[in-house]
């Protein structure tokens, strides 16, 4: 061989280097993939078969086909893949479907499977190291809290008390849209259906209105706004660490950095809270029961196995569970409510003539009335069907290795149920781009339920362990707000736009808002002396 070399240029030497080089690489290249390819046969012979989906590159698997509407690329996957589909995301099995029947499978029929939840570093961080009720685990903690929150919280005797807090939110989101609607402009009305349904929470959950003439200051105000929304955006995101573990080590946009600085501002603003409620407790020693607010509730409430109070910890965490899961949902469920109806006027026409016939003109819409509404329900409907808040619920996780339709599914697979590609799934819903309320109408003129029927056809609240507990509580509030800004006012767009022309772009998040606050213009279509 050196004999060899010794005849050959230098050019030739560096030649022949060159392809020694790319031959070793393709070598070894070659041995990797067959390595990757047995083990996948191995895997397959000896477990079972994966469900379908699109191919996977080595190390990365699918993160790379998705882009900033993963919901829209996981609904595309099933298109072609069919109804059930296997992803790598990195390190974690997933799978992702937009079927009723595989939905019901999963959070029905192996709900004892899949109720877990991942432990990703969102939810380490963020909520108290997955010690609250939404991101935990499946296990006795998350029994015992998820506990407090039926049998305590969200109880129909405790949420009854809260009625006059909420009609009197209700009739400040009147004032404020009339004293708004005054000039003709246009309304923000992102800011005013977000300090509605904030006010609403906060009221119930902390005793303190945050926006209004109650305000609890405007420093204090403005703080748990912003954490809110920081929250919010960290939760929602798709963080690569969670799924490629160098990623980590690099973390080029700061986010963990981010995460902890949130961590603790959100940990000192639910320790003001707790400790100002002590201190009026002390003061006051303790109230009529009936208006006790959740933090006085979770202060009397003894530990887990007996300890004589919970941790405040775990009242945090609570807290910080309820906020985020409460607020933002209506919120976004009301603004994409507003941005259907005011695009057809049709439909405004219909929900007013019910509100006349049901309500008419010399009173406000009343608690007692939601039931009655059933056109406004099937606007409700229609709205989570398009738009649903969860586009992914939250996304649970098996325990165990299970099958589904006689593929493997391993343990510790993500599960990305698909309420957005359900929605619009056109194997299930005609004109899956229209929106029309009418299709949600009970032919024998009964109640129109507004979370999922047996079908599984719309899913806003889950089903099954991990459903919303707050379903009951989360309908009312979108209710309410849409029957009174309908009932109390005549919408248009704002700046001349034409209805048909409101865009209804949205972006991802934990919950998924339209792209652009809806800017709309309210004209008054009551007696003055009604908005005072
Ligand atoms: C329109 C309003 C609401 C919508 C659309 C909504 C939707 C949802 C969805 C999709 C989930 C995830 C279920 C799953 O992963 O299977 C959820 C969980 C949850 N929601 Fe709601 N929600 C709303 C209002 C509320 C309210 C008002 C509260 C409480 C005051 C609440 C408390 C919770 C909690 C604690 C969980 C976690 C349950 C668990 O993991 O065990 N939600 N919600």
């Amino acid at each position: 061989m050196g004999h060899f070399i010794f005849l050959l240029s230098n050019q030739e030497v560096m030649d022949l280097q060159q392809l020694t080089f790319i031959i070793v690489f393709v070598v070894l290249i070659s041995r990797i993939i067959s390595l990757w390819v047995v083990k996948f046969s191995l895997q397959t012979e000896t477990l079972g078969r994966l469900p379908p989906g699109p191919p996977r590159w080595p190390i990365v698997g699918n993160l790379l086909q998705l882009g900033s509407l993963p919901h829209r690329d996981l609904a595309s996957f099933c298109e072609r893949y069919g109804p059930l589909v296997y992803l790598r995301l990195g390190k974690i099995d997933a799978i992702t479907t937009n079927d009723p029947k595989i939905i019901r499978e999963i959070l029905i029929q192996q709900d004892d499977v899949f109720a877990s939840r991942p432990q990703t570093l969102a939810a380490i961080h963020l909520a108290y190291n997955c010690g609250d009720v939404a991101l935990a685990p499946f296990g006795p903690r998350w029994k015992w809290m998820r506990r407090i929150c039926m049998e305590q919280l969200l109880t129909t005797k405790r949420l009854e008390s809260f009625a006059n807090q909420r009609a009197s939110e209700a009739q400040h989101l009147v004032q404020d849209v009339w004293a708004l609607a005054q000039d003709e402009g246009p309304i923000n009305l992102r800011e005013v259906l977000g300090a509605f349904s904030m006010n609403n929470v906060t009221r119930m959950l902390l005793g303190k209105q945050y926006f209004g003439s109650g305000s609890a200051g405007p420093k204090e105000a403005l703080e748990f706004m912003h954490i809110t929304h920081e929250l919010f955006w960290l939760l929602g995101l798709i963080y690569l660490g969670d799924y490629l573990p160098f990623w980590r080590w690099v973390d080029p946009y700061g986010c963990e950095k981010k995460m902890r600085e949130v961590e603790k501002r959100v940990d000192d603003f639910h320790m003001n809270i707790i400790e100002e409620h002590r201190k009026r407790k002390k003061n006051e020693e303790q109230k009529d029961k009936g208006y006790m607010d959740f933090v006085d509730v979770l202060l009397s409430l003894t530990g887990e196995n007996g300890k004589e109070h919970m941790d405040d910890t775990e009242i945090k965490a609570l807290l910080q569970d309820m906020i985020a899961a409460a607020t933002d949902t209506s919120a976004v469920t009301n603004e994409w409510a507003m941005v259907e109806v005011i695009k057809h006027p049709r439909v405004l026409k219909k929900i007013q003539e019910e509100l006349d016939n049901v309500v008419g003109p010399d009173r406000m819409v009343s608690e007692s009335d939601l039931s009655n509404l059933n056109y406004l329900r099937c606007v409700v409907r229609e709205t989570f069907r398009m738009h649903p808040a969860g586009p992914f619920l939250i996304p649970h996780e098996s325990i165990r290795a299970t099958e589904i339709n006689g593929y493997h599914i391993p343990a510790k697979t993500r599960v990305f149920i698909n309420t957005h590609g359900l929605g619009r799934n056109t194997l299930i819903w005609d004109d899956v781009n229209v929106f029309r309320p009418e299709r949600h109408l009970t032919g024998d003129g009964s109640r129109v339920e507004i979370s999922h029927g047996d079908d599984f056809k719309i899913l806003p609240f889950s089903a099954g362990k991990r459903k919303c507990p707050g379903a009951p509580l989360g309908v009312t509030f979108v209710l309410m707000g849409l029957a009174r800004l309908f009932h109390c006012f005549d919408w248009s767009p704002a700046d001349g736009l034409r209805c048909e022309d409101i865009d209804t772009e949205e972006v991802y998040g934990m919950t998924m808002p339209r792209a652009n606050p809806l800017m709309a213009v309210a004209k008054p279509r009551l007696a003055t002396h009604m908005y005072q």
